[in-house]
């Protein structure tokens, strides 16, 4: 059964879905709170022994550490508690949870306590949450670099310490978690940038808050039920002019490998024929791997495809422009990748005519070709990649996904997706190129752009997700062994699909 994509909500709607949820809860959502993460540290415990280390700060993210801390001192487990501010200047809730800790018997240090000699059961981060604000130096920064050095489970509470709830940058320094407990909803920051290598495996604990219920949420978790009512079984009565016709214009001299890996990607994700139109005229007239390819001269693509894709080893030429510039007035669902996309960034003109389209417009572009799509600099695009993607997709009027560590979708209405498969085993040359294969090939079987981005980048990392389990990376891993794997997840989907009745 295809899981559901959960919301994600940055700062300002879990603030929001707190102040209409909590009002007359009971127990409060502090307590909830501490309790869940409570749950989820016992999993992480198992047997082991030896106390667990809970670092608590001056915010309610400390409060849920205090509420956890109480839960264990009560089922009898030695805890010690590490709390250095001023417990005068806890917000309401944590005062509170201070209060029943201390009326337990819990006392607390104020400084990290050196490990004992046979090392913690567990180190809990309930240091700071969605409530940082500014980078963490001096002793906060001291302490999380140290806690992260522990060789024990690690459980980071709401969020990794340092890490910014809404774009998943590291301020000043960040708490490695093992594990992270987060309440109410999913934030982008776990997901994307620096998140998933501070945020280790993360449990949702909803607290019992209906996050939907109380606020819409513009963003999710890419999962297939997104797009599962497009995985149709194909008709016993069809053909190949059913499946559309992809052709992938690019592959300037050097670089026709780039082309090739997006139409064979775009052949085995389904496509009923594909053509590639090639700018190196030197370019081999077939493919001998993949005979099935059509190889031709760039000016020389069929007028009537169903979707076309341009930018694999384009280039930067005169003709590149010329031919990105024709293709942008033809009426089909059209992909801008790598070269094309930097064409578009230097020529408000072809700006111009892409947002003027019709027909659906999807841009691919990795951080440097969404800096030079916005007029800014990498960094800036980084240091949130949400921001950037949606003011691609608002200001292009197209779908867009931002690749990278959990790569952006976003959508020219607003709504966005972050999707967690893949790998650092993908930062390798080619795989932009087999992602604009996918996403071409289902745009060509006539699935709109939103599905087909979706389906093609999380389709993109569960392949090398799964390659990656059987040994082939992530070291070493090559663009061109991803495209099995995605046809053979691809059809697993489908038969997934079809017993689930979508
Ligand atoms: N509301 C609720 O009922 C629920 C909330 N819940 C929990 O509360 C968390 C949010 O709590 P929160 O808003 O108190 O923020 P939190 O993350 O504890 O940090 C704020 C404190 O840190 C300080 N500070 C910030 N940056 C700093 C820095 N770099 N270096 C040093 N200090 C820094 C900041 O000080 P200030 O900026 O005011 O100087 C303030 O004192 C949330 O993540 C979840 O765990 C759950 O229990 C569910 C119910
Ligand atoms: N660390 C990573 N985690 C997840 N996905 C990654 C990572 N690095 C790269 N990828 C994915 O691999 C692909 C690389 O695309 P791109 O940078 O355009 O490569 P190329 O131009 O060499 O084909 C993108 O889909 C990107 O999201
Ligand atoms: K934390």
């Amino acid at each position: 059964m295809f899981l559901p994509a959960q919301p994600i909500y940055p700062v300002a709607g879990i603030r929001e879905i707190e102040a209409r949820a909590m009002p007359g809860a009971k127990p409060s959502l502090m307590e909830r709170a501490g309790r869940a993460a409570a749950e989820d540290a016992v999993r992480l415990i198992m047997d082991r022994p030896g106390p667990i280390l809970v670092a608590c700060g001056p915010g309610n993210n400390g409060g849920d550490g205090f509420v956890l801390a109480r839960h264990f001192r009560q089922a009898g487990r030695e805890v010690v508690a590490a709390f250095a501010d001023d417990a005068a200047r806890f917000p309401a809730d944590a005062a509170t949870a201070y209060a029943n800790y201390r009326n337990s018997g819990g006392d607390t240090v104020s400084s990290l306590p050196a490990a004992p000699a046979d090392g913690w059961a567990l180190v809990i981060d309930a240091l700071f949450g969605i409530g940082l604000t500014r980078p963490l130096e001096g002793r906060y920064a001291q302490w999380v670099d140290s806690l992260s050095r522990v060789p024990s489970p690690r459980l980071a509470i709401d969020m990794p310490s340092g890490l910014d709830t809404d774009s998943g940058r590291v301020l000043g320094t960040c708490f490695r978690a093992t594990h992270t407990t987060t309440f109410i909803a999913l934030k982008p920051g776990l997901l994307t940038l620096d998140g998933p290598d501070h945020a280790g495996e993360i449990s949702v604990q909803r607290l019992d808050v209906d996050a939907a219920g109380w606020l819409q949420p513009l963003g999710r978790a890419v999962r297939p039920s997104l797009f599962a009512h497009r995985l149709q079984p194909r008709r016993r009565n069809s053909h190949k002019g059913s499946y559309g016709d992809a052709a992938i214009l690019g592959g300037a001299p050097g670089m026709c490998g780039a082309a090739l890996l997006a139409a064979r990607a775009a052949l085995w994700l389904g496509s009923g024929r594909v053509f590639a139109g090639l700018l190196d005229d030197a370019a081999p007239r077939v493919d001998v791997a993949h005979p099935e390819l059509m190889l031709r001269a760039a000016s020389a693509l069929p007028e009537q495809l169903s979707a076309l894709a341009v930018g694999p080893g384009l280039g930067q030429s005169d003709s590149a422009h010329g031919l990105l510039s024709a293709a942008i007035t033809r009426d089909l669902a059209l992909v801008l990748d790598a070269d094309a996309l930097n064409l578009l960034a230097a020529d408000p003109a072809l700006q111009a005519a892409v947002t003027a389209r019709s027909a659906p417009t999807v841009l691919t572009p990795h951080p440097s070709e969404a800096a030079r799509l916005l007029g800014c600099d990498t960094a800036t695009v980084q240091n949130d990649r949400l921001a950037a993607a949606l003011a691609l997709s608002g200001r292009l009027r197209a779908h867009t996904v931002l690749k990278g560590c959990g790569s952006i979708v976003a959508c020219p209405d607003g709504r966005w997706f972050i999707n967690d498969s893949g790998h650092p085993g993908m930062a390798s040359a080619g795989m932009g190129d087999v992602l604009t294969g996918l996403i071409t090939a289902l745009l060509a079987q006539g699935w709109d752009a939103e599905c087909a981005l979706l389906a093609a980048t999380h389709l993109h990392g569960c392949a090398a997700d799964r390659l990656a389990r059987d040994g082939i990376g992530p070291v070493g891993l090559s663009a061109g062994e991803l495209i099995g794997a995605a046809r053979s997840l691809f059809n697993g989907w489908l038969t997934e699909a079809a017993r689930n009745g979508f």
